[in-house]
């Protein structure tokens, strides 16, 4: 169906023409020098070496094609010989039609099987001479009547065309060679291309004649280069038809995998083979003989529960790589990788199977698995579990209705139905042949193949795939997929053994058991004289075949609907997202700069004095309660304010001692409170709050993870600097803890911010006590409150006070104030003690303020003593600045460093592409954008393949369009 046109270059022509016709290479007339030959090799041109790559192999492939000569002819002998001879009546007829296209092709390949011959003729130059004797007495032996015969067929085929004549000379040169190399060996191969031994009862047994010597010659050399082909590769990727259409296979098969991830609908699904037959039918074997490897889930307990869509990818060998030729990969499971131990397969598929739940024991969620190699032809297959006539105990009940409707799902069109039968089992009872009835009724897409067909007699066997009771339009395969045991009864398998696939020994014993002599049974033909179709290659082939025809059938409609959708999807991109293309990463980049701008912007609230400030907040209120601690609570706090308003007192020097040191132990105690470490934990509690903020806010609302992250690592960053800055902190303040200079400014400021403290602390207590206020109903009720709570306290006092009672003598109990005890509730009595405190402290903190505003306060620092919430503040203010400094350059200046290389390294760079591709689908707006964005790419890309594939049907059309034209599965017909 496909031509090449190669350009013969001259000399090589000129050479083929001066070869001699076959006509006269069977005649007794011509006798070959035999030093001749080697030395005619010699003038051919190094360069056409090349050309042997391109299409050497071509040739015999395609003759056996052509003329489906069987290569087992080759066989020397008075059998071989009758089978020839009838073959080559229609070699003759059939030559003169083809040899018009051949011959360019044959031309050009000349050089490259002179040159092959060239050296074979080297290396057998001593033998060459009497076997060509040899065949010369052959061929005379074989009758006058032969040769006239070979002379007619010649020249007829040589008044159809000149050309032919130079093809043939090429052929004769492979023949030759091919006819020398038999004699000598005394063997040949058998059956022909479709795997068939190709010795049915109706062929001719005719023994003599030179036609079948020459019909054997020229089957030898195309079997004989066919199996050399099949040897190097059995689905060669090398130039020629066969690549082509290789070519149209794979790619369809790469655009069914492309659709199949854009959506699941059935208007983009291009066809693939559904494996369907009851349990124990032989389907895993089928598919295994296929792959070559054992690699199925195999067990009692029904362990194919999922379908297995399994795309077979054809690899040539590359000897030179490294890598692996064969191996499979579980798209669904990339971090597993290119798997090469087909155990390894076999476990993974069972562990896929077995997660079902042993109560579902089917779904239809599928396994993929795609399977690389040199010995696998381009196919996509779908193994599903086998039907099954009744549950057994430990099954759900409808189990088999859920796999009948599983199965139903992939048998609908376009699938290609694999029908698989055992040969033991009646036809009648094939729920995979009554399945596939239903959807196909005429057997368009059903292939059946007939398994275990070493279970019944060859007559038996031939019988079923003659298809006449069960007809299917694809009819039927027999074959033996019973890998045969090794000694000691275990199955020889590829495990240990490299160089014997599943497939070599399905195949051997396929040979032995449709050859020999069942051949007889197996050769002959069906009702509408196709011959019957037997064995694993044979089926292998011709699912390809299917395959391709099925997938080309629906090419256009594919087009159409990826058309459709292509331009819907446009359309929506446009729309929704103006055209603007995104990715994963730039997206995750966008984040991380945002989110490093937000840190920025927030980062102002750090600045040197705005922490200054919030330090000395934090100490002014350490201030207030040394206060408490050390005056307000003290019985003589209001002394102080008296012996400062005593004029007498010039300087603090003047002062009791008490209230110097009273004021030493404030400072004191202010100073080695841990300011350090509270200064520190302030700053840290705040860049905390910092990065919770902006790590919570959108777009990391949808990035738990990466929100997770952040917070770690800053805490991390925070949690490594804290020990250090506080130690620094705590070393800048220790001059502060022997002495404390202050300047008049320094006061006039301590003073001005103590009042206001002052201030602000009467306003919070008599906010307090307006609360209690309200809730009692007013003042009154609140001073009788007071009242009564103050009483009490006193009387209490008073009890505690009291002396302990002298032994004997009578003791008399002051009342308690219980008079009032029922107009409060305890709730009250609480809150009144609350507003005595609170009104003392009111009291207190006006006179003290009081104090702070006098002229002595406001005389300066040598009068601390007098006025120590002003000294105080002076020292909180001094703390707070030294502390601002070194927390700046030990703890705020590295965060503000180390956050944003930590964001770029954790969350930019630390992720690996599946990790920022889940990053970016965590989004569901960026989810949507990058599906349609992905949905468009992959139906540009499938679109742009179906253009290619729509080119090389063009580049191919003479022999396409005549397949095509006759209609879907015409060549099967
Ligand atoms: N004699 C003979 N036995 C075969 C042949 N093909 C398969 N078997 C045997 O039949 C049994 C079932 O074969 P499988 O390939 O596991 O059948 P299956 O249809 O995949 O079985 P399930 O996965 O259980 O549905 C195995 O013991 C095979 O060895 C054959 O051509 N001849």
């Amino acid at each position: 169906m496909y031509r090449r046109v190669v350009a013969a270059p001259l000399r090589t022509r000129a050479l083929v023409q001066a070869r001699p016709s076959p006509a006269l290479l069977f005649s007794n007339a011509y006798r070959p020098a035999a030093s001749a030959l080697p030395l005619a090799r010699v003038t051919i041109p190094a360069r056409a070496v090349h050309a042997r790559a391109i299409s050497f192999g071509a040739i015999p492939r395609m003759m056996a094609r052509a003329f489906r000569i069987p290569a087992y002819g080759a066989a020397v002998g008075a059998g071989g010989v009758g089978y020839a001879n009838y073959k080559f009546e229609s070699v003759r007829t059939k030559t003169a039609e083809l040899f018009g296209e051949l011959q360019d092709t044959v031309s050009s390949a000349y050089n490259t099987t002179a040159d092959t011959l060239s050296s074979a003729y080297d290396a057998t130059s001593s033998t060459l001479s009497s076997a060509l004797d040899t065949t010369s007495s052959t061929i005379s032996s074989l009758g006058k009547s032969a040769s006239d015969g070979i002379n007619g067929a010649a020249a007829e085929a040589q008044s159809r065309a000149d050309a032919f004549r130079q093809g043939t000379q090429e052929w004769w040169d492979a023949f030759t060679t091919q006819f020398v190399k038999n004699e000598q060996s005394g063997s040949g191969s058998s059956g022909d291309e479709d795997g068939h031994s190709g010795r049915g009862p109706e062929e001719p047994q005719n023994n003599g004649g030179g036609e079948e010597a020459a019909a054997v010659a020229v089957a030898a050399a195309v079997g004989a280069k066919l199996e050399d082909d099949r040897a190097a590769d059995p689905f060669s990727d090398g130039s020629g038809p066969e690549h082509q259409l290789l070519q149209l296979t794979r790619k369809l098969i790469e655009i069914r995998t492309v659709l199949l991830s854009i959506d699941q609908s059935d208007a983009l699904k291009l066809p693939s083979i559904v494996v369907i037959g009851s349990q124990s039918s032989g389907k895993s074997s089928v598919l295994e003989a296929i792959v070559g490897h054992e690699f199925l889930p195999k067990g009692d307990n029904m362990v194919t529960r999922r379908p297995i869509e399994l795309t077979l990818i054809h690899t040539p060998v590359n000897k030179a790589s490294s890598q692996p030729s064969e191996y499979g990969v579980f798209p669904d499971m990339p971090h597993l990788g290119k798997v090469t131990n087909f155990s390894q397969i076999q476990k993974t598929l069972t562990d896929l199977n077995l997660s079902v739940p042993a109560e579902l024991c089917v779904t239809d969620e599928p396994i993929h698995l795609q399977i690389h190699s040199p010995n696998v032809p381009d196919l996509t297959l779908i193994d599903l579990p086998g039907y099954v006539q009744i549950a057994s105990m430990d099954q759900p009940e409808n189990l088999r209705e859920s796999i009948a409707n599983l199965c139903e799902k992939y048998i609908r069109e376009p699938n290609i139905i694999l029908a698989v039968c055992a040969a033991d089992v009646d036809l009648a009872n094939s729920p995979a042949l009554r399945a596939s009835r239903r959807v196909d009724p005429l057997g368009n897409r059903t292939i059946g193949v007939v398994t275990k067909m070493d279970l019944v007699t060859p007559q038996q066997g031939a019988q079923i795939i003659r298809g006449e009771k069960y007809p299917l339009h694809l009819g039927y395969v027999g074959v033996v997929c019973k890998v045969p045991p090794k000694a000691g009864g275990v199955f020889s398998s590829i495990r240990g053994d490299s160089n014997t696939t599943i497939t070599s020994q399905v195949m051997k014993r396929e040979e032995e058991f449709f050859g020999g002599e069942n051949a007889r049974v197996f050769g002959t033909r069906d009702r509408r004289g196709k011959r019957l179709l037997t064995g694993t290659d044979t089926l292998r082939r011709r699912l390809m075949d299917v395959l391709e025809t099925s997938m080309a059938s629906n090419l256009h409609g594919i087009t159409n609907a990826v058309q459709l959708e292509l331009e819907e999807a446009n359309y929506q991109f446009k729309v929704q997202y103006n055209d603007r293309r995104i990715t994963s990463e730039s997206y995750v980049a966008e984040t991380t700069d945002a989110l490093k701008a937000r840190f920025k912007d927030y980062t102002a609230q750090f600045t040197k004095p705005a922490v200054r400030s919030k330090l000395t907040n934090l100490l002014e209120d350490k201030v207030m309660d040394i206060l408490e601690q050390l005056y307000w609570t003290d019985a003589r706090a209001a002394e102080l304010t008296t012996l400062g308003d005593d004029r007498k007192l010039a300087t603090e020097e003047d002062l009791d001692s008490y209230w110097r040191y009273k004021l030493e132990t404030a400072s004191s105690l202010l100073t080695k409170s841990g300011v350090g470490r509270d200064s520190t934990n302030m700053v840290a509690d705040g860049l905390r709050g910092l990065i919770d903020s902006i790590a919570q806010g959108e777009p990391f609302t949808f990035h738990p993870e990466a929100t997770d992250r952040i917070v770690d690592f800053s805490h991390a960053i925070l949690r490594q600097r804290m020990g250090l800055t506080a130690d620094q902190v705590e070393n800048s303040i220790k001059p502060f803890k022997y002495e404390v200079e202050i300047e008049e400014r320094e006061w006039a400021r301590g003073r001005d911010r103590a009042d206001a403290k002052f201030s602000e602390e009467v306003k919070l207590c008599d906010a307090k006590l307006g609360e209690i206020r309200n809730r009692l109903g007013g003042s009154r009720r609140l001073n009788g409150l007071i009242k009564h709570v103050s009483d009490l306290e006193k009387w209490e006092e008073k009890r505690k006070n009291k002396p302990a009672p002298v032994e004997g003598e009578e003791t008399t109990e002051d009342p308690a104030p219980v008079l009032d005890a029922y107009r409060y509730s305890p709730a009250q009595i609480i809150d009144g003690r609350h507003a005595l405190l609170l009104s003392n402290r009111l009291a207190l903190l006006k006179m003290r303020q009081q104090a702070i505003r006098s002229k002595r306060c406001r005389v300066g620092p040598d009068q601390a003593a007098f006025c120590p919430e002003v000294f105080l503040s002076v020292v909180a203010e001094k703390l707070a600045y030294t502390s601002t400094m070194f927390i700046n350059i030990e703890l705020l200046e590295q965060f503000f460093y180390q956050f944003p290389r930590e964001i770029d390294s954790r969350i930019l760079y630390d992720l690996d592409r599946d990790e920022i591709k889940k990053f970016a689908l965590e989004n569901p707006k960026i989810r949507q954008h990058l599906e349609l964005q992905d949905r468009k790419d992959k139906l540009e890309q499938v679109m742009r393949s179906l253009q290619s594939l729509a080119n090389l049907q063009q580049a191919d059309a003479p022999s396409g369009d005549r397949r095509r034209k006759d209609g879907l599965f015409a060549k099967f017909m």
